[in-house]
């Protein structure tokens, strides 16, 4: 099969889970995820019927896999290195019950760690993450970028990361909340919207929120650039044509790399805001010819989770990975190159 055949995917591709076990009565000791973003890395090995080979470490016994598949294309051909596969068996009601919980308990051991953390070691830490961004060539290479407007504690400040960027002269895009005028039974009853700011004076005239969140103020919307628009098709055909992004720097809970797959998992505050909205902005119409859309995460060093030492960060298939993490201590940590999740955008 053509290299080009699985790429860019269209638009019937979907993404699947499949459990794999490696013998029958095993007992299951460990969930391991593979998100296999990058479909161009797989296309050496797939071609219907084949098995694809994935990052498996052999002593899991017990592994979920979500691949994202062409529809029919590859149905029964998954089978891990030594295993088996029950290509019936989909991600079930019971496992995301389970993932619930594990993201809930890990939110609430953040939010204690968090809470104990001065403002001054904040404060530390968002210079030595703007130091590092400020020669980061994605940064000074994107022009359209959207970054969040920092709550005063628990998250990386972002107030001189937006100035900067303004006086670069970037589009800069912010967070904006609201209703979906017209919302389906599977809408949240709130989406995420990026409003583009003005200026910096525009910036500075933002009040705060519940959160402490500076915030747009609704009666501005209508005279802003913005990325999506309402979900209803007919304000996705009057997006402006500039209204795209390079670059999403992205808030989080908790941050961790996946030792095996070089994977970088994030954990929000668990309203699915980010994710439905990089959802979304891959289904508009231009999706194709927009450049790739890369995720960076701010983290304060204590929103990196050591491998070692803490539980991994619990991923669901919507949940994006990042292509890099600015911490804290000013380093900088980068997606293994073949989950880069831009490729998918
Ligand atoms: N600075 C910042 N802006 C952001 C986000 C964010 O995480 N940080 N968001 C990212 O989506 C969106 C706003 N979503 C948010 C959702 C929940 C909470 C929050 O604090 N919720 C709970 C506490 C939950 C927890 O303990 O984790 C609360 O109301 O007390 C804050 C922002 C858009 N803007
Ligand atoms: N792409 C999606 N498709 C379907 N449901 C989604 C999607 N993204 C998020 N959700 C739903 O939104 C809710 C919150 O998701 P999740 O716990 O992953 O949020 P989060 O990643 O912590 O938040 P955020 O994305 O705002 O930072 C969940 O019930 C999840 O099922």
């Amino acid at each position: 099969m053509p290299d080009d055949a699985f790429f860019p995917p269209p638009p019937a591709a979907t993404w699947k889970t499949w459990k794999t076990h490696r013998g029958p009565g095993c007992t299951r000791t460990k969930h391991h995820q593979v998100v296999i973003r990058c479909i161009t890395h797989l296309t050496a090995f797939i071609s219907h019927g084949d098995v694809i080979t994935v990052p498996v470490k052999s002593s899991n016994p017990y592994l979920r896999i979500s691949a994202f598949v062409l529809q029919g294309a590859i149905e029964t051909s998954l089978a891990p290195r030594g295993g088996c596969l029950d290509p019936s068996s989909k991600f079930q009601p019971a496992d995301m019950t389970a993932l619930k919980s594990a993201k809930k308990n890990l939110r609430a051991f953040m939010k204690q760690r968090l809470a104990s953390l001065p403002h001054e070691a904040i404060a530390k830490q968002s210079t030595q993450v703007f130091t590092a961004l400020k020669t980061f060539q994605p940064y000074l290479d994107a022009q359209h970028i959207s970054v969040y407007l920092a709550m005063p504690g628990g998250e990386v400040q972002t107030d001189t990361i937006v100035k900067h960027a303004l006086e670069l002269g970037k589009q800069v895009f912010v967070p904006y909340l609201h209703k979906p005028a017209s919302p389906s039974p599977d809408s949240p009853a709130r989406v995420m919207d990026m409003v583009r700011l003005e200026n910096l004076q525009d910036y500075q005239s933002l009040k705060p929120d519940k959160w402490g969140i500076p915030s747009i103020d609704p009666s501005t919307v209508d005279s802003r650039c913005r990325v999506l628009g309402d979900p209803s098709p007919s304000s996705q055909v009057d997006r402006e044509a500039d209204s795209f992004l390079d670059l999403i720097l992205m808030p989080g809970v908790a941050f961790d790399m996946d030792p095996e797959s070089g994977f970088l998992r994030r954990l929000g505050h668990g309203r699915g805001f980010y994710d439905h909205f990089i959802k979304r902005y891959s289904q508009t119409a231009n999706a194709r010819e927009r450049p790739p859309l890369l995720l960076y995460g701010l983290a304060l060093t204590q929103q990196f989770l050591d491998q070692d030492t803490s539980q991994p960060v619990p991923v669901a298939p919507h949940d994006k990975p990042l292509d890099g993490l600015v911490l804290g201590d000013g380093g900088i940590k980068l997606a293994a190159s073949d989950t880069a999740a831009t490729s998918t955008f």
